[in-house]
């Protein structure tokens, strides 16, 4: 089957090095949004003429395409290392959705990431990509961050329809609310989902100049998940009697039987859960909603406590357990989050069976030992550290690559802006935002100030040469 990952990052690098490793005849198309992604992705030799060229802010006079690479398929290369040793994952396809090649490396042209010569590389391969830009998009696995989602989505929006299957392997929440309210307004419009929580620890090693993407997969977790049918897709389910994944209330686990459809163009939910549970590295498990519901907010919880503060001190997850001050942290943090999510299942029509009867619930918190209650969220976030203690979390490489925003506006920040719609104060969660939003300011002015500088001095470099 043709499988699409949107965002080519750490988690949709492992997701297509799985999906290769698990069936060597799936077609795997990798989307990717900047210039620079497809020349750390694609596995292509620039001809030796390119190399002159590609100084950044030199004219090129020899920049021709290959005649040769023009025939040849662009390919990516994924390296994913696993205690110090590493494996390859070739033959996956490569899908440029950003701007014109031109216009790209027009913009990043002046930060010196890429130089003329890969205008006429990026036509090369956007010529050898093996695609058609309107092709219906049967299976699309989304792994950009939180925050990038909608505006990613937003250019494939024609290829999908409400037999499409969308996978979303994010951190943070209110990301389909998101979608569904800019993107597909109408339920009968809107494809099924997949909705799925990765606890595996895993960081990209910097490509320093290397064709290929290498990975490291620092911490073995689980691929959980569970599925929402489309509209048009449940009805034509072969199980209409007791099916768990057409009815919540019925409490028995769902299996991929239960996806049967007696059309066979709206078999990609069925073929999407089968393509995912075939990866048996990532540890994948098919649950019921209420159970992927339950474990996306504990994730939740692990992310309002690590990335914020890995972000904001700037370590990898397994020091924060080192400071005496982390379970004081973590367990207000988590004590807020707790509160403000007992405040909105209260509220919610459309939350899962299992709080609407929960006897002992109390509207306002959730019983000592129910998974959702501070202390035992709490454990799962100290957990999740030692058991993640050699990673960088997602948020810390984001301030640490000077990325443009980062996810914590839907991890903290979800918890601030719910509690706020609940009349619950979350001061603390308010104050990881901020603090983590300062922390991207500083090193964003840092690194503007070290690029001036380094100008300042090539240019009186370049004029004291001029003058000898
Ligand atoms: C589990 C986790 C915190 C591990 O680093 C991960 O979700 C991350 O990096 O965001």
């Amino acid at each position: 089957m043709l499988l699409h990952i949107l965002g080519a990052g750490s988690v949709g690098s492992l997701i297509a090095a799985n999906l290769r490793a698990s069936n060597a005849l799936h077609d795997i198309r990798l989307i990717v949004r900047t210039p620079l992604q497809v020349k750390e992705l694609a596995a292509i030799k620039p001809s030796p003429s390119w190399s002159q060229a590609d100084v950044p802010g030199r004219a090129s006079t020899t920049a021709q395409v290959d005649e040769a690479a023009e025939d040849e398929p662009a390919e990516a290369t994924i390296i994913v290392e696993q205690s110090g040793v590493t494996s390859d994952y070739a033959g996956l396809q490569i899908e440029y959705a950003g701007p014109s090649s031109e216009s790209a490396a027009r913009a990043t042209q002046s930060s010196g990431s890429l130089g003329p010569a890969w205008t006429a590389q990026l036509n090369a391969l956007r010529r050898t990509i093996r695609h058609t830009r309107d092709d219906w998009i049967s299976s699309l696995i989304v792994t950009t961050k939180a925050q990038y989602t909608a505006e990613a989505i937003y250019p494939l929006r024609s290829r999908l329809s409400a037999y499409s299957t969308i996978v979303f392997l994010q951190n943070g929440m209110g990301i389909l609310d998101e979608i569904n309210t800019s993107l597909f307004p109408d339920p009968e419009d809107r494809p099924s989902y997949i909705v799925g929580t990765l606890t595996h620890g895993i960081w990209r090693k910097p490509s320093q100049g290397r064709a290929y993407r290498h990975i490291v997969w620092a911490a073995q977790g689980e691929l959980q998940f569970g599925v929402l049918p489309s509209n048009p897709v449940r009805e034509v389910m072969q199980v209409k009697v007791n099916n768990p994944a057409l009815d919540p209330t019925i409490e028995t686990a769902v299996v991929p039987d239960h996806l049967t459809v007696t059309e066979p163009d709206a078999d990609s939910l069925e073929k999407t859960v089968k393509a995912l549970l075939e990866c048996q590295a990532l540890q994948p498990r098919l649950n019921r909603l209420a159970t992927s519901q339950m474990l996306q907010l504990q994730k939740l919880a692990v992310n309002c406590v690590i990335n914020s503060l890995t972000a904001i001190f700037d370590v990898r997850n397994g020091r924060l357990p080192d400071s005496e001050q982390f379970d004081g942290l973590a367990s207000d943090i988590c004590d807020e989050l707790s509160s403000v999510l007992a405040a909105d299942f209260a509220t919610r029509g459309d939350v899962a069976v299992e709080f609407q009867t929960m006897q002992e619930y109390d509207r306002a918190r959730f019983p000592p030992l129910h998974r959702l209650a501070g202390p035992t969220l709490l454990a799962n976030v100290q957990l999740i550290a030692l058991q993640t203690r050699k990673n960088v979390s997602s948020t810390l490489a984001d301030i640490r690559n000077v990325s443009e925003t980062t996810e914590i506006d839907y991890m903290n920040g979800y918890i601030a802006k719910l509690g706020r719609r609940h009349g619950i104060p979350t001061p603390v969660n308010d104050m990881m935002v901020r603090l983590v939003k300062t922390q991207l300011d500083l090193r964003r002015v840092a690194t503007a100030r070290r690029q001036a500088k380094a100008a300042r001095q090539a240019s009186s470099r370049r004029s004291s040469s001029d003058s000898v």
